[in-house]
């Protein structure tokens, strides 16, 4: 279902020195350097699986997920997404998928959730039965009836949270990307929301391809791991293919990291 062969994508940055004099000279004379964020990266993921997507800081996870939602172009490289090609298809293939960047937005700052979830409802074409529905069944899984009446900008993070998923599902999407869906969120509202996952997974056999740092999301979540490192695919298996994992799934991946040297 989700096919990526060869992926690569560079991104062209401004050499910057520190201090007044150097910024004064890269007004002049700019200097560029190439950042290799993936190289040839190939995966393929089956209906109905919840894949952890490792890798350091600057690994190239954000990169993949943006290529795979169709955010972002790949300068080559192959991806094929229920047929589709996700940067060139863009409107049938959101219908098909939802997204959650822990550090970004899909809600309307300044309005109550619930009027960014009837905008969305507009934007995905989604029937009145179905809003009902899932919207129902959403505000009970991730107890938001106390939530719905306020603008995203009073929500707490966790709250917040908790609302960008629902927003993400509500047009049930076959595929859910989540970057870093539980970065800041309290002990309480991380357990709310990795249970609403495993239910969604098993309910509707959502696919779930999940970026994190934290590795009980890791364990909590899923039976299959990619580790990306400076761009490349490093290893992809499952949990008890991380050498020593017995020692506790933190020490280990920090090992597998210092052993591949990203
Ligand atoms: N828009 C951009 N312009 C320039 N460089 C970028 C851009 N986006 C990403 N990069 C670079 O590409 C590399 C991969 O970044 P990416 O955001 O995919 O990493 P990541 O694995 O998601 O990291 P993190 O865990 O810190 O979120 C990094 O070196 C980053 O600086």
């Amino acid at each position: 279902m989700i096919e990526v062969q060869h992926l690569c994508k560079t991104f062209r940055v401004a050499k910057r020195g520190a201090g007044f004099g150097q910024a004064v000279k890269t007004l002049f004379h700019r200097e560029y350097e190439e950042v290799k964020a993936l190289d040839d990266v190939s995966f393929s993921i089956r209906e109905g699986e919840m894949v952890g997507y490792i890798g350091p800081n600057g690994a190239g996870k954000s990169s993949t997920i943006k290529i795979l939602s169709g955010i972002l172009t790949p300068d080559s490289g192959v991806c094929r997404i229920n047929g589709r090609v996700p940067w060139k298809d863009r409107t049938a293939h959101v219908k098909d998928i939802g997204v959650v960047f822990g550090q970004r937005t899909q809600l309307w700052w300044d309005v109550p959730v619930i009027d960014s979830y009837e905008l969305l409802k507009d934007i995905y074409s989604i029937s009145n039965d179905t809003y009902q529905s899932n919207l129902e069944e959403l505000t009970s899984l991730l107890n938001l009836s106390e939530l719905l009446k306020t603008p995203a900008r009073q929500l707490s993070l966790g709250q917040r949270m908790r609302c960008e998923i629902a927003a993400s599902l509500l047009h049930s999407p076959k595929i859910l990307f989540l970057d870093e869906p539980t970065i800041g969120l309290d002990a309480v509202s991380k357990l709310a929301v990795r249970d609403f996952i495993v239910k969604c997974n098993e309910k509707y056999h959502t696919t779930v391809i999940l970026t994190t740092h934290d590795m009980q999301d890791i364990e909590a979540l899923t039976n299959r791991i990619i580790l990306i490192g400076k761009g490349k695919i490093l290893l992809d298996g499952t949990l008890f293919d991380i050498p020593g994992v017995g020692k506790g799934l933190d020490q280990a991946v920090a090992e597998l990291y210092r052993r591949f040297r990203i």
